[in-house]
Formats: C-alpha cells, sequence, structure tokens
C-alpha cells in the first residue's frame, strides 16, 4: 500500500499536525518528525483541516429495489465525496432489510464497492408494516451484525411493539432509531402546519406530531432501559423534550439533518419540490433551536437523511411529489455555514457530531474515529476557506434533488480516506476499478476488527 505524508494539516483542536499514512494506518501526526521515504505520496494540507472520518448514521442508498434512485455504489460515491467513510444504509429498500439475507446483501455491496463502510440498518417491523416484530436476533447475529434498527420512513407507531423492540435489542446493546411522526396527526401532511400552511393551501403537518412521540418514546426507553435514538429532529419542541429527557438520565440520542438547520419553511412558497421532506421545514425560530440543541450537546449528532429520488418524483406538483433529499456532498458544507461560521460550534464539535458520535452510538468497529498513531486512516480534508455556490456537478449520486443548487455555502471537502485509501483526490473520486480492487483489503480490516470486538 501506498505511503502518504499529508504535509501541513491543522488538527480539529488547532493544533497543526503532519499525518503520515502507511499500511491503511496512521503513523503519526507530529510536525516536521515526517521524512519523505521514497515511494511516499506528499500532499500539501496547507490551510486544510483534518477531520476523522464522517459517519453518516442515516443514509438511503435504496438498493435492493430502488436502484433508479441510488445504488450503494453510487451513494458510497457521493458519501466519499462529501468525506464521508461510514454510513449507516436505512431499511426502507424493496425487499426491506428485514431479514438477514437483505442486510448480509446490503453489507457485500458496500464491501464491493469499497468507497466506503457500509452499515446496514435492521427493519424494526416486517416490511415496515408496523405490524410484527422482525427478524432482530437473526440480523444482530448475522455476518452484518446489526446493531441500529429502524422503520424509517415510517413511524414505530404501536407503543406495544415499540416496547418490545426496545426490549429486545437492549439484550445486545443495540439501538431503536425512531421516525417521530404520529401517522393520524399527518394524514396527507405536505409541509409544516401554521400561517403559511393555511395560507398556501397545503395540508399542515403539527410539531406535536412529533414531539408527542419522542416524548412517549424516552418514557418507554426509560421503562425498558434500553437506547432510544430520534431521527431527524425538527421542531423547537422535540429539542426540549430531548434536553428533558437527558437530564433525567434517559438513554436517548438525537439527530439532526443540515437542510433542518438552515432552510426554512418559507421555501415551500416556490411549490418547487426539492423542498419538500419528511419531516417538513420548519420555522426560523425552530431553526434557532435545532442549532443551538447542537451547540449544548441535546443533540448528539448531524446525519444526512440522504434521500434519493429521481427526477418524475420531484418534477410532478407538489402534492404528488416524493419526500426527501440528497445530502452527502453538501453536509459538512451545511455544518460549516449553519454551526462553524456562526461561532456556535468549532472543529472539534464538528469532529464529534459528523464522526465520533454517529459511531459510538451505531457502535461501529473496526473503524476508529481518532488521529492517534496506529489508528485505522479513516481521514477526510477540508478547505474551510472555500467559499462557493453550490451546484450540481458536486453531486456523485444517481439523483439530483439537492435544495442547495445555486446556494453560496462555506467550506469543501478535498481528500477522503478510506482504511488508507483516498477515495477522493483533492476534490476528485477515485476511479471506481481501483476503489474495487482495494476492497478486498478493506473488507479484511474490518472483519478482523469485529473479530476483536
Ligand atoms: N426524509 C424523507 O423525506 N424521505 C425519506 C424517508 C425518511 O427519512 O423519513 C426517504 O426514504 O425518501
Ligand atoms: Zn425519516
Ligand atoms: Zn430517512
Amino acid at each position: 500500500m501506498t505511503r502518504y505524508l499529508l504535509r501541513g494539516a491543522t488538527l480539529p483542536d488547532g493544533s497543526p499536525a503532519d499525518i503520515v499514512i502507511d499500511e491503511g494506518r496512521i503513523v503519526s501526526t507530529a510536525p516536521g518528525a515526517a521524512s519523505d521515504g521514497p515511494g511516499t505520496i506528499v500532499i500539501d494540507a496547507g490551510g486544510l483541516v483534518a477531520l476523522p472520518g464522517l459517519v453518516d448514521l442515516h443514509t438511503h442508498l435504496r438498493e435492493p429495489g430502488f436502484e433508479q434512485s441510488e445504488t450503494v455504489l453510487t451513494g458510497t460515491r457521493a458519501a466519499a465525496a462529501g468525506g464521508f467513510t461510514s454510513v449507516f444504509a436505512m431499511a426502507n429498500t424493496l425487499p426491506v432489510s428485514d431479514t438477514a439475507g437483505v442486510v448480509e446483501q446490503v453489507q457485500s455491496l458496500g464491501d464491493a464497492a469499497g468507497y466506503a463502510t457500509v452499515r446496514p440498518i435492521g427493519a424494526v417491523t416486517v416490511g415496515l408494516a408496523g405490524e410484527r416484530l422482525s427478524e432482530i436476533g437473526a440480523m444482530a447475529q448475522s455476518r452484518a451484525a446489526v446493531r441500529v434498527f429502524s422503520d424509517d420512513g415510517k413511524c414505530v407507531h404501536d407503543s406495544l411493539l415499540m416496547r418490545r423492540a426496545l426490549e429486545y435489542v437492549k439484550t445486545f446493546d443495540g439501538v431503536i432509531a425512531q421516525h417521530a411522526q404520529d401517522p393520524r396527526l399527518t394524514e396527507n401532511a405536505q409541509m409544516n402546519e401554521g400561517a403559511l400552511s393555511s395560507e398556501l393551501g397545503l395540508k399542515g403537518w403539527p410539531a406535536v406530531a412529533e414531539e408527542s412521540i419522542i416524548a412517549r418514546d424516552v418514557l418507554l426507553a426509560e421503562h425498558v432501559g434500553a437506547r432510544l435514538h430520534v431521527c431527524h429532529l425538527s421542531t423547537a419542541g422535540s429539542v426540549d423534550v430531548i434536553r428533558w429527557a437527558k437530564a433525567r438520565g434517559i438513554a436517548v440520542t438525537a439527530e439532526a439533518t443540515p437542510h433542518h438547520l438552515l432552510l426554512t419553511e418559507d421555501l415551500v412558497r416556490s411549490y418547487d419540490a426539492r423542498y419538500k421532506v419528511n419531516p417538513p421545514l420548519r420555522r426560523d425560530d425552530d431553526v434557532q433551536a435545532l442549532r443551538e440543541g447542537v451547540a449544548d450537546g441535546t443533540i448528539d449528532i448531524v446525519a444526512t437523511d440522504h434521500a434519493p429520488h429521481p427526477r418524475e418524483s420531484k418534477e410532478s406538483e407538489w402534492d404528488a411529489a416524493a419526500f426527501g433529499m440528497v445530502g452527502l456532498e453538501s453536509a459538512l458544507p451545511v455544518v460549516q455555514t449553519a454551526l462553524v461560521d456562526t461561532g456556535l460550534i468549532g472543529w472539534q464539535d464538528v469532529a464529534r457530531v459528523l464522526s465520533t458520535a454517529p459511531a459510538r452510538i451505531g457502535r461501529l468497529t473496526g473503524h476508529t474515529h481518532s488521529f492517534e498513531d496506529g489508528a485505522p486512516a479513516n481521514l477526510t480534508l477540508v478547505d474551510p476557506s472555500d467559499r462557493s455556490v453550490f451546484t450540481l456537478d458536486r453531486l456523485h449520486g444517481k439523483s439530483v434533488n439537492t435544495p442547495y443548487e445555486g446556494l453560496e455555502l462555506a467550506g469543501n471537502v478535498r481528500w477522503t480516506f478510506h482504511h488508507g485509501f483516498p477515495t477522493l483526490r483533492d476534490g476528485v473520486l477515485a476511479p471506481a476499478d481501483e476503489v474495487a480492487a482495494s476492497a478486498a483489503s478493506i473488507a479484511q480490516h474490518r472483519i478482523g476488527a469485529q473479530s476483536h470486538g
């Protein structure tokens, strides 16, 4: 394997570093200490911030079943372009990822592609139908070793099923990731409920539909003593409920998406379905509350909810259009724009909310996120001085349903290393055949690490 020297990088804590990568691992980070042996590729990392490889706990890769929107290969190319080295693949595929067979298939596709570590999420209920628990134990014990279970796209609404699911995952330290949406309160809902939804004549989606499920679930998690993760918080009230639950010592974690940290419902005035997403874009005071929630640690992570949809699903009229936005390539720029450049968080917090905390919540093994000598080299180099208008050529997945086209965002990902292999090189994706050729050794790393716990 090639040896790399990333010269003049800045670590998240602000300290300078010359990062040497060899045999897929970080050999040293001490400035000046690195000598360029023959065959070392030297990268000028001056002005670039080195972050541990980003980890997305909430990605829709769409394979199997919806390959016209995305595949494991194209979605992980988008991930690498966005600085991600691991993604957790949501279960709303076709067939649904509710059996050991499907989660192992998703994991194998990720291993073969090689652009990022793919960790499948298992469905909580069979077919996401909300009626019977899926084979949670078999998925946990499978080669995919699933630790995160979610019916995302749908809420696990039945209280007894939710209780049983929490009891089940508790036995192996798993977590239920809840899409908190009361189905009865949101029937045919199209956007945030309020003055604007009345004005636009679109059926509203009240904040309480999210907050009431979160309140119930934190109490269930407390009762069972199990871990609960709440997907895509979107309202100020949700942040309050999570803050209350954490103060009470409940084992709950929460995520916010980049789009809910930057965009508001006012965009819906355009009736442009690029802005149609579940949960809906909310008001400015919600955005502010979410930002404060990330800054004070109430919200543990930022997760993309990368949700690719084909053009025809987004070009129809608002009511008929699909919910969802792509988000892997824009995540880091939006986080810098909304949280870092506003002075709310620093780069160490970015490393936490986009890498170490999601890795911990998902019990990601064999993929450490530190700059310690000997750690697997999963890292990304970001240019924080970049200011550029977001364009569709920044996207590398199959779908282009981004809300950021034409917006100026701060920060850009330049390099991504996945287990020592550069998947993104000064902004250019490595060719698929080269990445696939390195994939066997990457899989080897992971299997070795998993068997050690
Ligand atoms: N976020 C969305 O608007 N859509 C997601 C489902 C989901 O995350 O709930 C999708 O799968 O398209
Ligand atoms: Zn969801
Ligand atoms: Zn989702």
